[in-house]
């Protein structure tokens, strides 16, 4: 059992809702952006595994629409200004859903995304995140994101706007993970996970 988040370190002033659109959900779900010097608290994953995977950049359902490259920033200390997004909430809150709405809106706006989530949920498949309504997005499946970037690509990785995370309650070396694609490489990551296990404590996979 590994200890997720120290939740309350992420509450922040930039508390925002980041989708005007959204108001699927039934139950609460907590979105957290954050620029990416707010800390996040996790562990690492061991046995790095790969689940067949076709590297893509988008799978948008707009058209005619012109790509917005993103500026990548610097501050003052030489790191990346880049964003973590988290999407907190119990089972069948909405995260998914919600996650796969920021990242097809990323998408439309010409952002080179990518999406990951933990090859311990098997449920629909391993190549899609899928909602528990059915909507999928291809996805890369991974037993620990410190695979990502060799197993994506590291020409791909470098020209990766968003970078999306499902079910990250899984991953022990989120912490990592996020601060270095968002610290180091100015990418934004928009991370999707539970707030709880079914004792509802703070979540420990
Ligand atoms: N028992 C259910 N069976 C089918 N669909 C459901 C069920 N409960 C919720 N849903 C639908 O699934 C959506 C949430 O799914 P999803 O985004 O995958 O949630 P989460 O990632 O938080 O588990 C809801 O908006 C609702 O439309
Ligand atoms: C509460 C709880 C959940 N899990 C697992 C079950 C699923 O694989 C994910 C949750 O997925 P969802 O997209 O939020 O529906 O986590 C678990 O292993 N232990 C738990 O206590």
């Amino acid at each position: 059992m590994l200890s997720f988040l120290r939740i309350n370190s992420l509450w922040s002033p930039t508390f925002s809702a980041f989708s005007p659109h959204f108001s699927k959900p039934s139950y609460p779900v907590a979105f957290i952006s954050l620029s990416s010097s707010h800390p996040i608290f996790c562990k690492s994953l061991r046995n790095p595994d790969f689940h067949q995977f076709n590297p893509y950049q988008c799978q948008s359902k707009c058209s005619n629409l012109s790509p917005q490259a993103r500026t990548l920033h610097v501050n003052g200390s030489g790191l990346s200004i880049g964003e973590i997004h988290v999407i907190l909430g119990p089972m069948f809150a909405g995260k998914t859903s919600s996650l796969l709405q920021r990242i097809e809106s990323e998408s439309c706006n010409g952002r080179k995304v990518a999406v990951i989530k933990s090859n311990k949920d098997t449920r629909y498949g391993l190549d899609s995140i899928v909602t528990h309504d059915g909507a999928k997005f291809q996805c890369m499946a991974l037993a620990n994101l410190s695979s990502f970037k060799q197993m994506f690509g590291a020409d791909a990785y470098d020209e990766l706007d968003v970078i999306g995370i499902d079910e990250a309650q899984f991953f022990e070396d989120l912490y990592d993970f996020c601060q270095e694609a968002a610290d180091r490489d100015g990418k934004i990551v928009v991370v999707a996970g539970l707030d709880g296990d079914y004792l509802r404590l703070l979540c420990t996979m």
